[in-house]
């Protein structure tokens, strides 16, 4: 993946052209490079021997969480194939009387050849869930528009690649779909899609309107896919007028719900489409439906279809879970210790509330001689899509991670998990929500797992809570106990 990545960075030298030998545009001159930035420069605080001062060990310290656009590339990097999902899809049409379209094969879209052959070529078989609906109602004559919602991974940026793809006229040498994402990176991953998608297309091109592309003044954009950020292209758009908004055939805005975590860029969105012409299509996706990001939609796209998918639910059913009472983070070690031996047997993840906590015990570990591997908000994410990978290869068995990882990433083999920390809001209320992300599965995976709990006493109160909260009961196990500990294999 890292290494496509790499490619996406070379492949885009200048201004991505889909093909080779189409004349240099005056933006070539500019020779931009897209280039990826990890995110974080942050430094780990153990020193280079491994050895930490956990004198002021603090659980609640240096919370690990992600931004939401961070989360969503990472996703993106490890991501090999779709997400399916059992449920159907739910549709609001904006006119219930007229016909609802639905289809089980590419074939049936009458989409160009060279178009069609991209679709094979990135080995799609037959539409996902979500483009079976959405792709009827977003290549229909005349456009419609659409208000997306499924979970990430379900097949929307390629849904809507397929429709900036097929509603561009190559012969035209200027930007006819513009499509907004919340950052630098999520642009370029877009564009890697269209790349890909596009590759048999001729004299389509795609440019990005983002930090670091700057265009000589007077410029005039000829590519006739534009990807950016609001910021970059509101100031493409009417600041220095390299293009023409009225001629824009279809506006997207992609993750809306990361766009509207973002200052600014909500309003910054609504100034772009407010400028588009009347028969613009307008088409929102979002991997999240929570009422202000709806309402937004509203605002952007007006007379929508709207369809969503629910996501999986997770459950605990299949989960067996057990706590060690400790008396302080040694004992909580010496228990770890103890039980290693048993979580080895499958793949385990072992979850820290804090960063400092989690190289920590990564140290501590490496140092008794134990294979592990750590995945903390200190890498960037690009290393962590590494580390992420080579746990899913099974090159790795044991991941130590912090929060970074508890979301969205579906380690499917992972069969035990354990909490060397229990996840918390503030000080004392348990994080029932990252629990369930940590040790729940999808019923449709519903693979068999465990979980162990190690608790200080002070904690217990968070235990009993999550108990309570989740109707379940959680058995305490003596880590010196090797018959009772034994039996948890069963
Ligand atoms: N019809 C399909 N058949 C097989 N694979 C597909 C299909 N559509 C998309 N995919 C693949 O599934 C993965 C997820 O697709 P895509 O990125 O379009 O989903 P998404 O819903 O946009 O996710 P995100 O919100 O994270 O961008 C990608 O690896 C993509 O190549």
């Amino acid at each position: 993946m890292l290494q496509s990545q790499a490619a996406l960075a070379k492949k885009s030298a200048g201004r991505a052209a889909l093909v080779k030998t189409a004349a240099p545009s005056t933006s070539l001159k500019n020779a931009w490079c897209p280039q990826y930035f990890p995110f974080s420069g942050r430094h780990n605080e153990t020193s280079s021997n491994g050895s930490m001062d956990i004198s002021n060990y603090d659980e609640d310290e240096d919370d690990d969480r992600v931004t939401l656009d961070e989360a969503s590339l990472l996703n993106k990097l490890i991501r090999k194939s779709l997400v399916e999902s059992s449920h159907n899809v739910e549709i609001l049409q904006r006119d219930p009387r007229s016909p609802l379209f639905s289809v089980k094969t590419f074939e049936e879209l009458h989409l160009k050849p060279e178009l069609l052959n991209g679709v094979y070529a990135m080995g799609f078989n037959r539409p996902s869930k979500i483009q079976e609906t959405a792709l009827p109602m977003i290549l229909a004559d005349p456009p419609e528009n659409l208000i997306a919602q499924s979970q990430s991974g379900t097949g929307k940026t390629a849904a809507f690649v397929l429709a900036m793809l097929s509603r561009v006229n190559p012969k035209e040498r200027f930007p006819q779909c513009l499509c907004v994402a919340p950052t630098y990176e999520l642009a370029l991953q877009i564009g890697r899609v269209v790349e890909k998608m596009g590759q048999f297309c001729d004299n389509i091109k795609v440019t990005y309107a983002v930090r670091g592309n700057r265009l000589v003044r007077g410029s005039v954009v000829e590519e006739q896919i534009v990807i950016g950020t609001p910021g970059s292209l509101l100031d493409w758009c009417f600041k220095l007028k390299f293009m023409d908004v009225r001629k824009i055939k279809v506006f997207v805005l992609d993750e809306a719900d990361v766009l509207m975590s973002k200052q600014n860029f909500s309003d910054q969105s609504v100034r772009i489409q407010r400028a588009l012409s009347e028969d613009c299509q307008m088409l929102l996706f979002s991997a999240t439906f929570e009422e202000p990001v709806l309402q937004f939609a509203k605002r952007i796209v007006p007379d929508p279809n709207i369809i969503k998918l629910r996501r999986e639910e997770l459950t605990l059913d299949n989960i067996r879970q057990y706590y060690f009472q400790c008396e302080n983070i040694e004992d909580k070690y010496r228990a770890l210790c103890n039980i290693y031996g048993s979580i080895t047997i499958g793949q385990a993840m072992i979850f820290c509330q804090t960063r400092k906590n989690a190289s920590w015990l990564y140290w501590s570990l490496t140092k008794d001689g134990h294979q592990v591997s750590l995945l903390s908000g200190e890498l960037s994410v690009e290393n962590r899509a590494n580390v992420i990978q080579n746990f899913r290869d099974g090159k790795d068995k044991v991941l130590i991670s912090t929060n970074v990882c508890a979301r969205g990433i579906d380690v499917k083999q992972v069969t035990i998990v354990v909490n060397f920390s229990l996840p918390t809001r503030g000080l004392h209320h348990a994080d029932f929500e990252t629990y369930l992300h940590r040790i729940g599965r999808t019923g449709r995976f519903g693979k068999k797992g465990i979980a162990f709990n190690m608790v200080e006493k002070q904690n217990l109160p968070l235990l009993f809570s999550i108990q309570e909260h989740f109707k379940i009961v959680i058995k305490r196990l003596d880590p010196e106990d090797i018959e009772a500990l034994e039996n948890t294999e069963d």
